[in-house]
């Protein structure tokens, strides 16, 4: 992706989505987000995070509210490939036989014609988003032969060629190695500094106040959105996470009156998310960590 010409704004305004099954995922959520930010999505299992994304997605259609770019609704922004979004990984079919190269053209798909034959503009692009996330020599592999971290870093590189403005991340660092992660990290920090909008989800609480400038937190609502030195807060996590946050410190971290940022108390500290399994093993700010 090269320098943003105006930097967008996203607006999601008291949505609320409601499954077919009848189920709330969502009510009244709003937060608006502008260009040149790096934004953490936080929030329990089920709490919505991957709701919200499919709702800025257009994959899921709210009953109330609305999700705008730059003024203009979203079916209308991602008819113009103005919004990329890279899925888990679980949502992904891995049987399907296509090459690494394959899928990162697919992000080219929006800019090209019926008959989808890709120009030298669109091979470019494919190269450079390739080699952004260092996949290039891999290129020709399937998709399928590859490791979870290359994977990812292959979505990654299909949203890249894409080209939009926003960027959205369902947890790009679950299962990745550390190296992985800092890779991705420095890559979206240069998307931010370009004056991208980077919406990026994680249960990786340890690494939020280092590489997020801002913060939204959810729990079928948005419980919290701000710079995360005034968000990331012990009162906030407290909100968002519960009873459920036996394993952070919370006597470390601030009360939550803006003045410190949590950065600076959540250095190189494991912190986790629990899951609802009672065992579970997880890698947390760069190491392996198990709880019961
Ligand atoms: N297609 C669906 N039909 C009905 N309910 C759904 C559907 N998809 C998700 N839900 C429910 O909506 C709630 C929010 O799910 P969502 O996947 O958005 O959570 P999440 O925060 O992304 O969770 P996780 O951290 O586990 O990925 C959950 O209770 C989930 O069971």
């Amino acid at each position: 992706m090269s320098q943003v010409s105006h930097q967008p704004e996203l607006r999601v305004d008291n949505i609320t989505v409601t499954y077919n099954n009848g189920h709330t995922a969502i009510s009244d959520a709003s937060f608006s987000l502008q260009g040149g930010t790096l934004c953490a999505l936080v929030g329990i299992n089920g709490s919505g995070k991957s709701t919200l994304f499919k709702s800025i997605m257009g994959m899921v259609k709210p009953s109330r509210g609305s999700v705008t770019l730059d003024g203009l609704p979203v079916a209308r922004a991602l008819r113009k490939n103005l919004i990329a979004y890279v899925p888990q990984s679980e949502e992904v079919d891995w049987n399907f036989p296509v090459l690494v190269e394959d899928v990162v053209m697919m992000g080219r798909y929006g800019k090209m014609s019926f008959m989808r034959i890709p120009s030298a503009e669109d091979r470019r692009q494919v190269d450079t988003a390739l080699a952004r996330v260092g996949m290039t020599e891999l290129r020709a592999r399937q998709i399928g032969e590859l490791s979870g971290g290359q994977r990812k870093r292959v979505f990654l590189a299909r949203a890249l060629a894409q080209q939009g403005r926003v960027l959205l991340l369902d947890e790009p660092f679950t299962g990745v190695d550390v190296q992985t992660e800092n890779a991705i990290i420095d890559l979206l920090r240069a998307l931010r500094d370009e004056g991208h909008l980077v919406l990026v989800s994680t249960h990786n609480l340890g690494s939020v106040p280092e590489f997020c400038d801002r913060v939204v937190m959810i729990n079928r609502t948005v419980l919290a959105a701000g710079l995360t030195g005034d968000t990331f807060t012990r009162e906030n996590l407290e909100r968002v996470f519960g009873g459920v946050l036996r394993h952070l410190n919370l006597s470390e971290l601030p009360a939550g009156n803006g003045q410190s940022p949590a950065a600076d108390r959540l250095d190189n500290r494991p912190i986790t998310l629990p899951q609802p399994e009672s065992t579970t093993v997880r890698r947390v700010a760069g190491e392996h960590y198990h709880h019961d």
